[in-house]
């Protein structure tokens, strides 16, 4: 079933939950967010805003366990059930500048490894997400050979179409062009409307979908930023 576009598609994907309990991180002696408190659940947006080299990449890469926090607590739970950080990587799909898809591949071959570990949404097939993301008469193309927009497609695609509950957008719309920032608004309403979104940027037009915008300059306390 490919949902038309104007719909909606549910997803039925597990319901995530994570709560920040006085949550910090810090590089040496510099704390980078501190004394956070906040929860973030599935069908939220939620958008992280900053100026450069605030932190905003590194408060994601906590909420994805992907680095620990150096005090308080982050806590997960999938379907009302606490799991383990180990657990985490499972159950999130992340875009980020730092990850980069494998040139060597077409999209087509990209998709499908990558679907080979961390599953695709049931009801669209890769020809079918190829299609979406317009990219259908470059799909047995190698990535090398794409231009960098065409490369973001591929990692957002990779990212928007995992049959996860959790999304966590680093400056997804990077290279894109108008086109590809509606494609990008498109994809998060028909296909994201159950998950827990976190998008990193300072950009407006990328997050403007967000109900919830956290300022990490909030979580700066001058007082408490050196130990
Ligand atoms: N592994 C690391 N070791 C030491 N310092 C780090 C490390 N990673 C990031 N930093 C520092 O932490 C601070 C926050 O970096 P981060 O990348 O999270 O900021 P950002 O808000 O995402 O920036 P940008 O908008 O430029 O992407 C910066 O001062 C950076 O130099």
């Amino acid at each position: 079933m490919k949902a038309s576009a104007q719909q909606v598609l549910h997803t039925g994907l597990q319901t995530f939950r994570i709560d920040l309990t006085g949550a910090g991180k810090r590089f040496n002696r510099d704390w980078i967010f501190r004394g956070m408190h906040y929860t973030f659940t599935s069908g939220n947006a939620y958008a992280v805003t900053g100026p450069n080299g605030s932190g905003k990449s590194t408060l994601l890469q906590c909420i994805a366990a992907a680095i620990q926090s150096n005090e308080g607590t982050i806590e997960y739970r999938l379907n009302d059930t606490v799991i383990s950080h180990e657990e985490v990587f499972k159950h999130v799909a992340i875009v980020a500048p730092y990850l980069e898809v494998i040139e060597e591949m077409t999209a087509t071959e990209f998709l499908a490894f990558h679907a080979s570990f961390k599953p695709l949404l049931a009801a669209v097939s890769i020809p079918q997400i190829i299609a979406e993301i317009g990219l259908a008469a470059a799909a047995h193309k190698q990535i090398r050979f794409y231009s960098s927009g065409m490369k973001q497609r591929v990692k957002m695609a990779q990212a928007i179409f995992s049959a996860v509950p959790v999304l966590l957008l680093d400056e997804p719309c990077t290279n894109l062009d108008l086109s590809g920032y509606e494609l990008y608004h498109a994809l998060i309403a028909k296909y994201c409307g159950d998950k827990l979104i976190i998008v990193s940027s300072n950009d407006k037009n990328e997050y403007n979908f967000c109900k919830e915008v956290i300022s990490i300059a909030d979580y700066k306390n001058p007082v408490n930023t050196t130990v």
